[in-house]
């Protein structure tokens, strides 16, 4: 497999403005030297300690930020800007409230000039990829919030982009309307072939989802492992079978958690927060 996102030696760091009484402003160094290859087509998940920089991360892959130092190359080309090869879905669903459930996912090919029956057919053909199929023409406020991030996918995914970056795209879902989602997007992401990097908090999510488990350490982040994930074929798993108490699962949950133990034991030095081996959060 060719490698379709390329981070070489990158290294980001932010101007932290003064506060009161101070003269001077400070660097933050949030990314040090992280060098990956995210292969065509895989499923990579992020996780690192509350700050360890994965959502710079993310930023810099979407183009909304640039490098103090190293490469960042999609298709081998350096990213230069935001671009709609690359689909971003962030936390908070982002829709337009004045915009039905169609209109919202329409918004994209409407910056890509597609004609507008052409326009029509394809955010159509996206609510039904991801299950919303007679929803069209709901406003936000009529959809729950696991239909709402469906359709944010769905805006993602219609312009057909060959990465998808998601940012704690399930964090604000309660866990069965979560998992129910988890399914969806592994099921739409083996029909796209699509380029998966997916941050999460929960280690059992980054399991379940990633072929690869990539895991950054406490500020600044540096790529501290990288797990293979190797559940055998998910699609059989599905059928009904539990892939989470499957013994490799639980035993890679673990070497998860181990990784990151440290990790946000150090962080927690810092005043973040502390993940239990759940791979939930609270204050520490
Ligand atoms: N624009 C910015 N200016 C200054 N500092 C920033 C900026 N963006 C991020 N940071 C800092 O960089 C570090 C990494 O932030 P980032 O949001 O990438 O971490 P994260 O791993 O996504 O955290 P979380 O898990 O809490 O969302 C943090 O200390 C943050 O305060």
């Amino acid at each position: 497999m060719t490698a379709k996102i390329c981070l070489r030696s990158v290294t980001k760091e932010f101007l932290v403005r003064p506060s009161r009484g101070q003269s001077a402003g400070s660097v933050l160094r949030a990314l040090e030297d992280v060098t990956l290859d995210v292969p065509d087509g895989q499923f990579l998940t992020l996780v690192g300690p509350s700050g360890s920089g994965k959502t710079t991360l993310l930023d810099l892959l979407g183009g909304l930020s640039s490098p103090t130092s190293g490469e960042v190359l999609v298709d081998g080309a350096r990213v230069a800007g935001p671009g709609l090869d690359r689909g971003i879905v962030f936390q908070q669903y982002a829709l337009f409230p004045w915009r039905t459930a169609l209109a919202n996912v329409e918004f994209g090919l409407e910056q890509q000039r597609l004609p507008r029956r052409e326009r029509r057919e394809r955010a159509r053909q996206h609510l039904d990829l991801v299950g919303l199929n007679g929803f069209e023409d709901r406003y936000p406020h009529e959809l729950s919030g696991g239909m709402k991030q469906r359709v944010a996918i769905a805006r993602s995914l219609a312009y057909q982009p060959s990465v998808l970056l998601m940012d704690e795209p399930f964090a604000a879902l309660d866990a069965q309307t979560r998992e129910q989602l988890q399914d969806e997007l592994l099921r739409i992401w083996r029909t796209t072939a699509t380029t998966v990097v997916f941050i999460t908090h929960g280690i059992e999510e980054a399991v379940y989802l990633g072929q690869r488990v990539a895991v950054l350490s406490s500020r600044p982040g540096r790529l501290k492992a990288l797990v293979d994930v190797d559940l055998g074929d998910r699609a059989l798993a599905q059928d009904g079978a539990d892939l989470r108490a499957d013994p490799r699962f639980v035993e890679y949950r673990h070497q998860i958690w181990a990784l990151l133990h440290d990790e946000v034991r150090r962080a927690q030095d810092a005043g973040h927060r502390k993940i239990q081996p759940d791979g939930t959060e609270r204050a520490a």
